[in-house]
């Protein structure tokens, strides 16, 4: 659905994206994470047509960006991170004033007004005026403006930020539903946690770059692989250890209280012939694992000195 090739953008002499690479396939919710200043809303503005990369290639389905804006404003909806004021609109009026916006008017305005409405919970809120709404209602209702043409991609910029815990929980439940409904969703934040529960991909960009791409099962699994594996041994910990020098897998032999941790290079069958040695040589195990990674941790590290920067 969305293709986005070593994409680069100046602002002066800074350099906001530096070959930037992002994949994203259809259906799938992409949580898109950086810390402040990582080039986020820079990517998102060029991807919806909003902005000119200075080079790169930006394909949505299909649909090369630079050349076909037309057909790329129907694919794509599109909230960005702030939006202004409105004097005197009603609900009703603002999601119709944004339907004509795309030629539909009339009954069927009004009649997909209502849907997304309900979708996003402000069916009740229809005849309010927008600017007495709350702030996670405003947001809620950016929302479903975006989605008045029934775009393919939802590109949605930091759309939980600035709300309290349950507006986000609520926001955040809308956008599950989406994506569980087919539709591809690109929703940046600089809240890991907050989006590695409902999302299917994560991206994590750091001064321009994409430092971070897979689905969440990869990140982890990947994440896991270079985490030490820690063994209890219950009875003969010494005869573990000089086992241990032995395999030209493992590195990085350390005690920590009654463990044993180490660094294995090796994949889940050379982890299995490990401990098939131990075993063969009376080394009695009581239990052999790999730390659990998180992807928190792995944000932090990621963009730790970036944020020093900043
Ligand atoms: N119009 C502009 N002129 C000059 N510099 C800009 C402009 N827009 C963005 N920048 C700079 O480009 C960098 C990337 O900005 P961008 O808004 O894309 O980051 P972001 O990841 O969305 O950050 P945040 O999480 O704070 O919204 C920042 O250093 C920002 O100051």
């Amino acid at each position: 659905m969305l293709r986005i090739q070593n994409l680069y953008k100046r602002y002066g002499d800074y350099i906001a994206l530096n070959g930037l690479n992002l994949y994203l396939k259809k259906g799938e919710l992409l949580g898109f994470v950086g810390p402040n200043g990582a080039g986020k809303t820079t990517t998102m503005r060029i991807a919806a047509g909003l902005l000119k990369a200075d080079s790169g290639e930006i394909y949505v389905d299909g649909i090369d960006v630079n050349k076909d804006q037309k057909k790329l404003k129907e694919k794509i909806g599109y909230m960005p991170d702030f939006f202004g004021v409105y004097d005197n609109l009603k609900v009703i009026e603002y999601m119709e004033f944004y339907a004509s916006m795309y030629g539909i008017i009339g009954n069927k305005a009004k009649q997909i007004s209502m849907e997304l409405m309900d979708q996003v919970n402000l069916s009740d809120k229809a005849n309010d005026y927008v600017d007495e709404l709350s702030r996670g209602m405003k947001q809620r209702l950016c929302l479903a403006r975006s989605l008045v043409h029934n775009p393919d991609l939802l590109i949605l910029d930091e759309p939980a930020s600035g709300l309290d815990p349950r507006a986000r929980v609520e926001m955040k439940t809308i956008l599950k539903n989406l994506s569980d409904n087919g539709r591809t969703i690109i929703v940046s934040s600089h809240i890991l946690p907050e989006l590695a529960q409902m999302c299917t991909t994560i991206g994590i960009i750091e001064k321009g770059r994409m430092v971070v791409n897979g689905t969440v099962d990869e990140i982890m699994t990947k994440l896991n692989a270079t985490n030490p594996i820690i063994i209890k041994v219950v009875n003969n910990q010494e005869e573990a250890i000089t086992l241990l020098k032995t395999n030209p897998l493992v590195e990085n032999i350390s005690i920590k209280e009654n463990s044993i941790s180490i660094g294995f290079l090796g994949d889940e069958i050379e982890e299995a012939k490990l401990i098939r040695t131990l075993v063969e040589n009376n080394v009695y195990l009581s239990s052999f694992s790999r730390e659990e990674g998180d992807l928190e941790s792995l944000f932090m590290q990621i963009t730790a000195h970036a944020e020093q920067e900043v």
